[in-house]
C-alpha cells in the first residue's frame, strides 16, 4: 500500500537530492565546510528554532486527541530545551554569548521560511500545519543518516555533534512519529485537499534548500 508520505517523498525527491548535494551539507560530512558558514548557520538556526517551536505549540492546540496534543507539547519542550542546547553548546565553543545568539537578526530566508510556516499554522488545518513542518524534521533526519555513513563524519571534532544529533534513533523516532501523523491526517481527504498539503510540503522543502544556501554564502540583507 502506498501512503500519502510516499507520494510526498516522490514529489520532493529532486529537491531533496539537490539539498543533499549542496556544499554546505556535503561539507559537514567531509569536514570541508568553512567554519564561518557554520557559525552563521548556527545563529540563524537558533532564531529559526524559536519560531519552529511555536509550530508545535499551535499543533498541540489543534490536535484532535489528548495523546497527540501531549506529544506536540513534548516536541515544543524538546526543541527549546533539547535541540537548542546543541546550538548553545556550539555558540559557547565559538565564544558567542547567549544574548548575542538570541539577538541574531533574522536573514531574509529565515524570516520567509518561518513566516510561511506560521501563517499556515495559524490559518490552516492541523494537516496543513504538519505538511509544512514535516520537511524540517524528516529532511534533517535524512541528511543526518546520509552524513553518518561518511567515514569519520560522526567523529568529526566540529561537525560530528551535529551529525550525531540528527542521525540519532531519538531524532529518527520523532520524525517517524510525525510521518505517521501526516498519513493519519491525510486519510479520507479529497484530491484538492491532498494537493494543498503537497504544495506546503514542496514549498518548505525548497525553503530548506534555501536555508543551507543562504548559510553557505552567509547571505544578508543588501540594505
Ligand atoms: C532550518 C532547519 N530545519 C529543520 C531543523 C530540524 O529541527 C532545523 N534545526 N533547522
Amino acid at each position: 500500500m502506498t501512503t500519502f508520505t510516499d507520494r510526498l517523498w516522490k514529489s520532493v525527491a529532486p529537491i531533496w537530492e539537490k539539498t543533499h548535494q549542496h556544499p554546505f551539507v556535503t561539507g559537514m560530512g567531509d569536514g570541508t565546510l568553512p567554519v564561518e558558514s557554520f557559525k552563521y548557520y548556527m545563529k540563524q538556526d537558533y532564531v529559526y528554532l524559536i519560531d519552529y517551536a511555536k509550530m508545535f505549540a499551535i499543533a498541540s492546540t489543534k490536535a484532535y486527541d489528548l495523546e497527540t496534543s501531549a506529544k506536540f507539547a513534548g516536541l515544543q519542550e524538546a526543541t527549546l530545551n533539547g535541540e537548542m542546547n546543541l546550538h548553545r553548546q556550539y555558540a559557547e565553543r565559538f565564544g558567542i554569548s547567549r544574548a548575542e545568539l538570541e539577538a541574531t537578526e533574522p536573514s531574509f530566508v529565515m524570516l520567509a521560511y518561518t513566516s510561511y510556516m506560521l501563517r499556515v499554522a495559524h490559518q490552516g488545518s492541523l494537516a496543513e500545519l504538519v505538511s509544512s513542518l514535516l520537511p524540517c524534521m524528516w529532511g534533517y533526519w535524512e541528511i543526518g543518516k546520509k552524513l553518518a555513513k561518511i567515514e569519520g563524519a560522526l567523529d568529526h571534532e566540529l561537525y560530528g555533534e551535529w551529525v550525531r544529533t540528527y542521525s540519532s534513533d531519538e531524532f529518527g523516532e520523532l520524525a517517524t512519529w510525525l510521518i505517521g501523523v501526516m498519513n493519519e491526517l491525510a486519510e479520507g481527504k479529497n484530491e484538492k485537499e491532498l494537493a494543498r498539503l503537497e504544495e506546503h510540503f514542496l514549498t518548505t522543502s525548497k525553503m530548506e534548500y534555501l536555508f543551507w544556501d543562504m548559510a553557505y554564502r552567509k547571505e544578508f540583507w543588501p540594505c
